[in-house]
C-alpha cells in the first residue's frame, strides 16, 4: 500500500466541517454511450449484483450493456430537462437548501457538497477536494431513507476505499438511515395531504419502493423491514385504514424473484378490480428520477389505463419530496443530529481566532517547506 503525498499537517488549524449529500448517480447525457458508461460502473458493483464475478462479467458485457444502454437512453431522453438529469438537479438543489437551512440554524461554518456513488461528481473527487479545502470533519448523508447493503452499504465501501490511501484521514460520520425520522414522515404526510387538497382523495394509495432481490432479505438485508416501517408510519400519519393503502416494490431487474408484490401488476389488478382512482407515491426516493418520472408516472400509469382504469384523472403520481421546504427542514434536522460537538456555530471572536490559528499553521508549514 502506498499513501498519497500530503502537505504537512498545519499545526493549530482547527479545520472545517462538511456534509456530503450522496446520491446514486445518473448518466451525463441521455445517450447510449453515456448510459453504457454509467451502467457499467453501477452494475459492476458487487454490492448491487451478487453473482460470481466471472459469470457476471460475461452477462454484463455481452448481453446487458449492448442491449440495455440504448433502451435506457431512450427512457432517460423522456425525462431529461434543459438543466440535465432530474436526479442531479434535485440533489444539487437539496444541497443548496440544506446549506441555507443549516446557516439559519447557526451552523455558518459548514460546507455542503454533493457526490454521486456512480458517475459524477464522484465520491473520490469530492472527498479529495474537501481535503484540499481543509475539511477535517465530514458527515456522509446518503440520499436513501431506508438502509440497504446495495445502496447505503455501497456508499460506505466507496468512502472506506478512498481513505485507504490517505494518511491523514478526517473525522468521518455516517448517516445510516432515516426511514422512521419524524421530519421525513411529516414531509411525506404534508406532500400527500397537499396533493389531496388539490385533487381529492383516491380509493387506494400505492406506496411503491425500489425493489431488491428477495434473496438479500433472506441473507439479512434490513431494507424490506425499513420500507414496511416507513409505510406503516406514513399510513398512521395520514390516518389510513389498512384497506386504503398497499405497499409495493418496483424496478425489478433480471430473472430472479425480487421483493413482492410488484408495483405494475398490482396497479393493473386494481384497475381490473374496478378501483376508479389510484395515487402512487415513492417514499424511498427523495428526488424524482428515471424510476419515478418514467417508470411510475408513464409506464405504470399506462398499465392502469390499459387495464380498464379511468383515463387521465384515474391515476395520480405524487412527486418526490425534492426541494420542498418541509423536506429541507427535515434534512437539516437529520444532519444536525449527526454533527453534535462540531465547531460549526462560531462567534465572531472565535472565527477570528480560528483564522489566526490557520495563518500560524500556514507559517509553520511554510517553514517546513510545504508548497501551500
Ligand atoms: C441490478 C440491480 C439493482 C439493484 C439491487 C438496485 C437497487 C436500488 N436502486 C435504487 C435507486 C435507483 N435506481 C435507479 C436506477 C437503476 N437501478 C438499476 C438496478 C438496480 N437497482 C438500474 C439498472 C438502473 C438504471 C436505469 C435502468 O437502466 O433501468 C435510480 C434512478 C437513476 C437515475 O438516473 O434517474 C435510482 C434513484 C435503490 C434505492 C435501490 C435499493 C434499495
Ligand atoms: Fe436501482
Ligand atoms: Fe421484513
Amino acid at each position: 500500500m502506498t499513501f498519497q503525498k500530503e502537505p504537512p499537517h498545519k499545526h493549530g488549524n482547527v479545520g472545517r466541517s462538511a456534509i456530503v449529500l450522496v446520491n446514486l448517480g445518473t448518466p451525463d447525457a441521455p445517450t447510449a454511450s453515456a448510459v453504457r458508461r454509467y451502467l457499467k460502473q453501477f452494475l459492476s458493483d458487487p454490492r448491487v449484483v451478487e453473482i460470481p464475478r466471472v459469470i457476471w462479467w460475461f452477462i454484463l458485457n455481452l448481453i446487458i450493456l449492448p442491449f440495455r444502454s440504448g433502451q435506457s437512453a431512450k427512457k432517460y431522453a423522456t425525462i431529461w430537462t434543459n438543466e440535465g438529469s432530474p436526479l442531479r438537479t434535485h440533489t444539487d438543489a437539496q444541497a443548496l437548501g440544506l446549506r441555507a437551512a443549516l446557516g439559519e440554524r447557526g451552523h455558518q461554518d459548514l460546507t455542503v457538497a454533493v457526490a454521486m456513488r456512480y458517475g459524477s461528481p464522484s465520491l473520490p473527487e469530492v472527498l479529495s477536494k474537501l481535503k484540499q479545502d481543509g475539511a477535517d470533519r465530514i458527515l456522509l448523508l446518503p440520499a436513501y431513507p431506508q438502509y440497504s447493503g446495495t445502496t447505503t452499504g455501497s456508499i460506505y465501501d466507496a468512502v472506506f476505499q478512498h481513505y485507504g490511501s490517505v494518511r491523514n484521514i478526517p473525522e468521518l460520520r455516517f448517516v445510516r438511515n432515516y426511514h422512521d425520522h419524524d421530519g421525513y414522515i411529516r414531509a411525506l404526510r404534508d406532500s400527500v395531504l397537499n396533493h389531496w387538497e388539490q385533487h381529492g382523495k383516491p380509493e387506494k394509495l400505492v406506496m411503491s419502493f425500489h425493489g431488491v432481490p428477495k434473496r438479500t432479505l433472506m441473507l439479512g438485508d434490513p431494507y424490506h423491514c425499513e420500507c414496511l416501517k416507513t409505510a406503516r408510519l406514513l399510513a398512521a400519519a395520514l390516518k389510513l385504514k389498512p384497506d386504503e393503502y398497499v405497499v409495493t416494490f418496483q424496478s425489478r431487474f433480471g430473472k430472479a424473484e425480487w421483493l413482492q408484490p410488484y408495483t405494475a401488476p398490482t396497479v393493473a389488478q386494481l384497475a381490473r378490480d374496478g378501483v376508479r382512482r389510484v395515487d402512487v407515491i415513492c417514499p424511498g426516493f427523495i428526488a424524482d428520477c428515471l424510476e419515478t418520472l418514467e417508470e411510475i408516472s408513464m409506464e405504470v400509469r399506462h398499465e392502469f389505463e390499459s387495464n380498464g382504469g379511468a383515463q387521465g384523472a384515474g391515476f395520480h403520481y405524487i412527486p418526490c419530496l425534492n426541494e420542498s421546504p418541509a423536506w429541507i427542514a427535515a434534512l437539516a434536522e437529520i444532519a444536525e443530529q449527526h454533527i453534535i460537538g462540531w465547531p460549526t456555530q462560531l462567534a465572531p471572536s472565535q472565527r477570528e481566532a480560528l483564522k489566526k490559528d490557520a495563518e500560524a499553521g500556514r507559517a509553520v508549514a511554510l517553514q517546513l517547506g510545504a508548497s501551500d
